[in-house]
């Protein structure tokens, strides 16, 4: 069985794909960083909550846009498994072109995945991570470019703690754009403001490459924005990882 982990900004992503049985997935926190030792602690006990038999873990990838993390999660799974685990990043060999030499793990792997998927023609991809992410890529495999935002939970924690009386508020839809209380105007500007974002740079990179993209989500809040607008054709949380699969099984 392959495991394969994604090491976000916020969560490491962590998933298993069985034959014919469904992927089993979780996620452990980023933040704060650990220790390789802290790690190798944490790692040992995390299969059995899930149904996994870790003896049953025989190839295992790793993508990562933390470098602080890399090399420790690398080796608190080799410590676990007694073999290394691949470490995968832009310049591991693929279909995909691009002439980036600091693309992030995750944007390489979202292109793969879009590439390798059942999508046709050009495909957008927007990551709702830590930083909210667009990539075009076209159906030759080539990737036209990337679009850096700051990630939805990012914008509101810095709104939060940039005022004084501004509370947390939940990520719901409100009722209408204009609000009359507090809560409702914050909602309305990280739900609506947010969405009017995602529409508008979906027009504009399908007016760039002239033509109408299909546009996949994933990442955190990809589940809760993807319903909120038919730009968005699916949501897949699984689709970085799944680009991270698909580079293992090309490479191992
Ligand atoms: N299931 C969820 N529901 C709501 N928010 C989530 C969920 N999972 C993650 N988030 C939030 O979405 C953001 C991005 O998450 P994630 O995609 O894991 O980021 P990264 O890949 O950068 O580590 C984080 O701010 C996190 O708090
Ligand atoms: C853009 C990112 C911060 C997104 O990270 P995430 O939100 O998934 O944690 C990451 O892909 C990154 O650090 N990239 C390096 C710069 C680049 O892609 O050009
Ligand atoms: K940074």
């Amino acid at each position: 069985m392959l495991l394969a982990v994604n090491i976000g900004n916020t969560n490491m992503r962590f998933a298993v794909f069985q034959d014919q049985k469904e992927t089993i997935t979780w996620t452990i926190n980023s933040k704060p960083y650990r220790t390789e030792d802290e790690l190798f602690a944490k790692f040992s006990s995390m299969y059995r909550p899930f149904g996994i038999d870790g003896s049953e873990i025989t190839d295992i990838v790793i993508g990562s846009v933390v470098p602080a993390l890399t090399i420790s999660v690398q080796n608190a799974l080799m410590k676990i498994h007694g073999f290394e685990p691949m470490i995968v990043d832009r310049n591991t060999p693929s279909p995909v072109k691009h002439s980036s030499n600091q693309m992030g793990t995750d944007l390489y792997a979202n292109a793969i995945a879009a590439h390798g998927g059942s999508y046709k023609g050009k495909k957008i991809v927007i990551d709702f991570g830590t930083a909210l992410t667009f990539l075009g890529i076209d159906e030759q495999g080539q990737v036209g470019g990337v679009v850096i935002a700051p990630g939805i939970n990012t914008a509101l924690k810095s709104l939060v703690g940039e005022t004084a009386q501004l509370p947390e508020i939940e990520l719901i839809r409100p009722q209408s754009v204009l609000g009359m209380n507090t809560e409702a105007c914050m909602q309305s500007g990280m739900v609506y403001g947010y969405l009017s974002m995602i529409e508008g740079m979906i027009d504009r990179i399908n007016q760039e490459v002239g033509e109408k993209c299909f546009v996949i989500s994933t990442g955190g809040l990809g589940g809760v924005y993807a319903p909120l607008t038919n730009k968005i054709d699916t949501d897949d949380r699984l689709h970085t990882i799944k680009g991270l699969k698909l580079l293992y099984e090309m490479n191992r």
